[in-house]
């Protein structure tokens, strides 16, 4: 086994060759072909290693699927097949061709171990092999690590990636926590679709994610809503496995009513494991996940078990947990969906789910191109504006053929991480948020406004009211002043019986 500090001879797990058991078979077999012995790979000696070179999937519970299709059969074309210097050639020999061809080349897996900090992820990481891929003495501050090993075994090799989340769960607001693996995954996913557009392909780095393992806290009050966010949303995006950790601090009682209660959380809320999986493969492996949610006790020590053995546990004052011991813990269950009966399937199925995403992808690329010639949210330049409204056809895309890869140029990886960003729903919420509250203090001030503006409408209103009265009052004193002028001359001229109009008006004007 090698890790990224280097190789580590001496720690290569015997199992390995167990383990990718497909592989070392494969490898076996080009050995003695290589020899100059000549092995007919399809008349394996036991009905056992037959079923071993077949798809991960048919080896259900270390059992051979009867169902499986003959490889050493009658294809309809035998005439087609023929054996030169003992080494077959023709269709037949197509399986076995494909399989030496994965057996060279070797296979990429990546694996995300998510779920709240301290459950035993970077533990369960290296307890999976006989050496530590993961440093746990250092601790990570950053919310996704990436480790990246190659382990070798019978002449294949796997390059095995692992994601790991700490700290995972210990903000003080985790309401969008989950984000941010779930945006790693898509991340990853949209920058393989930009890499396989580049000339030269030969560098490209496929961390594209597989599976991921979501470990529960072990309980006896369900799990908690983050965990059952973040499943959801995980759920969507890979091959969602979720597992109990730590399961030795509950008893088999307690266990069982836990996994129930999983399950029925699982059902309700509508999470699917291992959603890529086709039906075949679930029908093929009804009896191994009928255990799950699976439950794993992982420990990097080794401790003495009953029969005297030197085995990965843990100890007790009540006793001894075998961490591979099928009584005590999935563990080794786990081991051989993730490296052996699936290990396929994972990749595969991933490989579906990218296709899928890609061609989801191309279209939106479309599509937004298609809207720079209505909207001014990407700057496009006269010509590629002349390019989309002359050329492109864009009610039927199909028609367009290799015209579409101009659109593709226009609408490149950094306009898509910004539109992924538009989408991301922490992005979104906080908006709807900062507009929800924008709303809402425009409103309180035009409340405000109109108050004020009402109180001087009153406020004018009353001093119209006065300046009325004062006019009112200005008006009656006029009157008055008449009416005094009035009496007062009438009173004159009865008085002297002869006076001068003009005289009285002095007389009143010196009064
Ligand atoms: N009882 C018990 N303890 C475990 C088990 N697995 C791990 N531990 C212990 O739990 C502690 C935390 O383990 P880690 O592997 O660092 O947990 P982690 O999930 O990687 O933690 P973060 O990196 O903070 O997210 C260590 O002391 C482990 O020895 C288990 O199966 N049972």
């Amino acid at each position: 086994m090698k890790s990224k500090e280097g190789r580590l001879a001496t720690d290569c797990p015997v199992e390995f060759s167990k383990l990718v058991s497909g592989f070392s078979e494969e490898a076996k077999v080009r050995k003695q072909a290589s020899q100059g012995k000549h092995v007919d790979p399809y008349q394996p000696k036991s009905p056992k290693s037959r079923c071993i070179r077949q798809r991960s999937s048919s080896f259900v519970n270390g059992k051979c699927k009867s169902k499986e299709t003959p490889l050493s059969g009658n294809y309809g074309v035998e005439d087609m097949n023929s054996n030169v210097n003992g080494r077959d050639i023709g269709i037949r020999n197509i399986p076995r061709q494909r399989e030496l061809l994965n057996a060279k080349n070797g296979i990429q897996f990546t694996l995300m171990v998510a779920g709240q900090s301290g459950l035993g992820k970077t533990t369960f990481i290296n307890s999976l092999f006989a050496t530590s891929l993961i440093n746990d003495n250092i601790k990570e501050n950053r919310p996704i690590v990436r480790y990246k090993n190659i382990i070798e075994g019978n002449g294949t090799h796997l390059r095995f990636g692992v994601i790991d989340t700490p700290n995972f769960g210990n903000d003080m607001d985790n309401a969008f926590t989950w984000r941010t693996m779930v945006n790693y995954i898509d991340e990853e996913i949209r920058s393989y679709i930009f890499q396989e557009e580049q000339p030269d392909r030969t560098k490209m780095i496929d961390d594209r994610v597989h599976c991921c393992l979501y470990f529960l806290k072990p309980s006896n009050n369900g799990i908690d809503t983050l965990d059952v966010l973040t499943m959801k949303e995980l759920a969507r995006r890979v091959n969602l496995i979720p597992v109990i950790a730590k399961a030795d601090l509950l008893t088999k009682h307690e266990l069982n009513n836990f996994k129930m209660e999983i399950r029925e959380i699982i059902r309700v809320q509508n999470i699917s494991v291992c959603c890529f999986f086709d039906n075949n493969v679930l029908d093929a492996t009804q009896n191994i996940f009928q255990k799950f949610p699976f439950s794993i006790v992982a420990s990097k020590e080794y401790v003495l078990n009953k029969k005297g053995e030197r085995v990965k546990g843990r100890e007790y004052k009540w006793g001894t947990v075998e961490i591979e011991n099928e009584k005590h813990s999935d563990f080794k269950i786990l081991q051989r969906i993730l490296f052996d009966w699936h290990l396929i399937d994972f990749v595969e199925s991933t490989e579906d789910y990218y296709e899928k995403c890609r061609s989801e992808m191309l279209r939106t690329r479309l599509l937004k191109a298609r809207d720079c010639l209505t909207t001014n949210t990407v700057e496009i330049t006269d010509e590629q504006r002349k390019f989309l409204q002359e050329e492109m056809n864009f009610e039927d895309i199909e028609e367009n053929k290799l015209k579409n890869y101009k659109c593709y140029e226009i609408i490149n990886k950094v306009i898509m991480d910004k539109v992924a960003t538009e989408w991301d729903p922490e992005f979104i919420t906080r908006q709807l948020e900062t507009k929800k509250r924008f709303n809402e203090i425009s409103n309180q001030e035009i409340r405000k406004i109109k108050e004020w503006k009402k109180n001087l409408f009153m406020k004018q209103e009353n001093f119209n009211q006065e300046i009325e009265d004062l006019n009112n009052n200005l008006e009656n004193l006029q009157l008055e002043c008449q009416d005094l002028e009035y009496k007062l001359l009438m009173d004159k001229s009865s008085d002297h019986h002869s006076t001068d109009s003009a005289t009285l008006v002095n007389v009143h004007i010196k009064r």
